[in-house]
């Protein structure tokens, strides 16, 4: 497969000039006193797009998707969701962490509960216990309600992360390597459930963007794969679009000459193009 078939700029084919994108990074520099984490970073993704991030270590994932969820602000540039800067962290969008961030003196529901309360505070009580209710049966989870996290396993953690994320009915899903700590199993089951939740119909999410190390996990997920360069002063290296139809089969898929040579390709940039 060579790399012009495999590759595409960072406005997708399928982009309609009319059509507003869901997120718009634009020139954006990060820096951080003297060091510059980030410089000239575009990138638009459109309704709908599962994208995933990769790059190695240092190269400033993190720092972009910090910028997107209003965590920060960029140093020159701008961040827009469906058209509007992004000027701080907002209800319409919601981030997992790969070290879960639960409040451990909450049980399970609480935690999903108080979320809910700060990001959406006008849902009514009964609507809010519902919802909480749904989200953790959901991710299997509803007989654990009230165990505090640290009665719970990496993957169950995880998994009420997820849960919280999903209740606070964001647009948008911001995913921090939320399945870098979990074993290779439990990590499927939960990129499934993922998948799962996202693409139902009442999920309300219109787009994930996930941060990885997984180069399988990026392919299985993903519609486009950003590849950072190396930082400092790291930009988009390349984007690459996922030909894979939904839903995809991972047995299947391991023998698929588009994954294949999709992930070859990752491999080569990684371990040899951008290698340190
Ligand atoms: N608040 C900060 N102050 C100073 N430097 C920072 C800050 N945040 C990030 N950096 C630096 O910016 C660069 C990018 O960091 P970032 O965490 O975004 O990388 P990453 O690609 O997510 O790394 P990893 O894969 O290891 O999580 C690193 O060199 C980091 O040390």
């Amino acid at each position: 497969m060579t790399h012009s078939l495999m590759t595409q700029s960072v406005t997708p084919v399928q982009s309609a000039p009319s059509l507003t994108p869901a997120l718009s990074v634009s020139g954006v520099h990060k820096s951080f006193g003297s060091f510059v984490a980030l410089e000239g970073v575009d990138l638009d993704i459109w309704p709908g797009e599962f994208i995933s991030i990769i790059g190695h270590s240092g190269c400033g994932k993190s720092t972009l998707l910090n910028l997107v969820a209003g965590l920060s602000l960029p140093t020159e540039g701008s961040v827009s969701l469906f058209g509007r800067p992004i000027d701080g962290p907002g209800p319409e969008r919601a981030m997992v962490f790969q070290n879960y961030s639960l409040l451990p003196w909450l049980s399970v529901k609480q935690n999903v509960l108080e979320a809910m309360k700060a990001s959406v505070p006008q849902m009514k009580r009964a609507e809010r216990e519902e919802v909480c209710e749904g989200v953790l049966k959901m991710v299997g989870l509803w007989a654990h309600r009230d165990k505090k996290p640290s009665l719970l396993s990496g993957g169950q953690r995880q998994r009420v992360a997820i849960a919280r994320a999903f209740a606070v009915q964001p647009r948008v899903l911001l995913l921090d390597e939320p399945f870098g700590a979990l074993d290779a199993i439990t990590k499927g089951n939960l990129q499934d459930e993922l998948l799962g939740m996202w693409s139902g119909a009442e999920s309300g999410i219109s787009n994930v963007l996930m941060v990885t190390h997984d180069i399988d996990e990026a392919i299985y997920l993903s519609d486009r794969i950003v590849v950072m360069s190396n930082g400092p002063h790291a930009h988009i290296h390349e984007v690459l679009k996922v030909n894979l139809e939904r839903p995809r089969e991972r047995a299947k898929l391991v023998n698929d000459p588009v994954y294949l040579g999709l992930k070859a390709h990752m491999l080569d940039l990684l371990g040899r193009v951008l290698a340190h």
